[in-house]
């Protein structure tokens, strides 16, 4: 039995419908994946994106600045997109659990993570958030928003972009310690976790949202996960990714890894952060690190699938 740490991208959640039921319904899907890691006896802990959900949130904020029904901040949405996609996995695992026969109870935490308030990524805003722009949308949006960012989006069109800190601790990793020890499956971390910096006893919320992908690798440490896997919507990491003589990695070390990342191999935004996550994982831990697609996960576990990411 392994204890796993996966992540899970934006098409584990969100497909072109951005309604609760249409996302409800890719959650089970989801779920229905998951279920190979709880049949095959591993321990899991998931942790989920939000970039879609929470920038799709703030735009409803827009609608919502009257004095008795103000706008929530970037923070305050993100932890209300921890509790919305949470219940939807909460229940969608449930469910699986229950189709399956498996007796294990599933728990989603509201979870902060600790930045450094003069981490340099709150001056550069980086992390697309929301809905893609066509270039004129973005243009328009750009003039109606004097104080937004907006950036391609490794070629998917232009979104908004608010700062991304790097995590230094998942403020609540001892409590999920228990819970996983204690056979329950924790939902943590979502949307890379509440940014909060740390003054005196109090947590503070910061403006910005965190990559899950960096947030999935530290909790995976805390927590002395064996594996951590990257669930995306490509099959694994490429070299020369959409390019005539593109190669899929199988096998790779965590020091060759590194060698593409520092020749600016990987696209920001996108596959970047994944890479430099299960690089840092597995330079931490020893363990290694698997990234793959979401509906691969059976073949994964076999090991034909997926981009291996090993110490040696
Ligand atoms: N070198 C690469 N190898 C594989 N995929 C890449 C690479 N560079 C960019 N991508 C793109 O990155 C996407 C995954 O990133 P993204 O969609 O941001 O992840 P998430 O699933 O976390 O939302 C893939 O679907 C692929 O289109
Ligand atoms: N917070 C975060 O990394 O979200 P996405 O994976 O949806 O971009």
């Amino acid at each position: 039995m392994a204890k796993i740490v996966v992540a899970l991208g934006g098409n584990a959640i969100l497909s072109t419908d951005a309604s609760a039921s249409a996302q409800m319904q890719a959650v089970r899907n989801t779920a229905h994946e998951l279920i190979n890691f709880i049949k095959n006896g591993d321990q899991l802990i998931i942790t989920h994106g939000n970039g879609p959900q929470v920038g799709n949130l703030l735009l409803q904020q827009m609608n919502s600045d009257s004095k008795s029904n103000p706008a929530m901040p970037l923070d305050t949405c993100g932890a209300m997109t921890q509790g919305s996609i949470g219940y939807w996995f909460e229940n969608a695992l449930n469910e699986e659990l229950a189709e399956n026969g498996i007796k294990r109870s599933v728990i989603s935490i509201v979870t902060q993570t600790i930045v450094d308030e003069t981490d340099p990524a709150f001056k550069s805003p980086s992390k697309p958030i929301g809905p893609f722009y066509t270039k004129e949308e973005a243009d328009q949006m750009k003039s109606a928003h004097s104080d937004w960012e907006l950036v391609e989006d490794s070629g998917r069109g232009y979104r908004r972009v608010v700062p991304s800190p790097k995590p230094l601790i998942i403020n609540e990793y001892e409590a999920i310690q228990k819970v996983v020890e204690a056979g329950i499956i924790p939902i943590v971390s979502g949307g890379g976790g509440i940014p909060v910096v740390k003054q005196g006893n109090k947590l503070i919320g910061k403006e910005a949202v965190i990559d899950k992908d960096f947030s999935a690798s530290k909790i995976a440490q805390l927590v002395n996960a064996d594996q951590l896997i990257i669930l995306t919507s490509v099959g694994g990491v490429f070299y020369n990714f959409g390019k005539p003589d593109q190669k899929e990695v199988k096998d790779v070390t965590a020091s060759e890894l590194q060698e593409h990342i520092d020749s600016h191999e990987f696209a920001a935004g996108s596959m970047l952060p994944k890479v430099q996550a299960a690089v840092d994982f597995v330079n931490e831990t020893g363990n290694s690190a698997v990234i793959g697609a979401l509906e691969d996960v059976a073949k994964i576990i076999q090991g034909s699938e997926g981009t291996k990411i090993t110490a040696k």
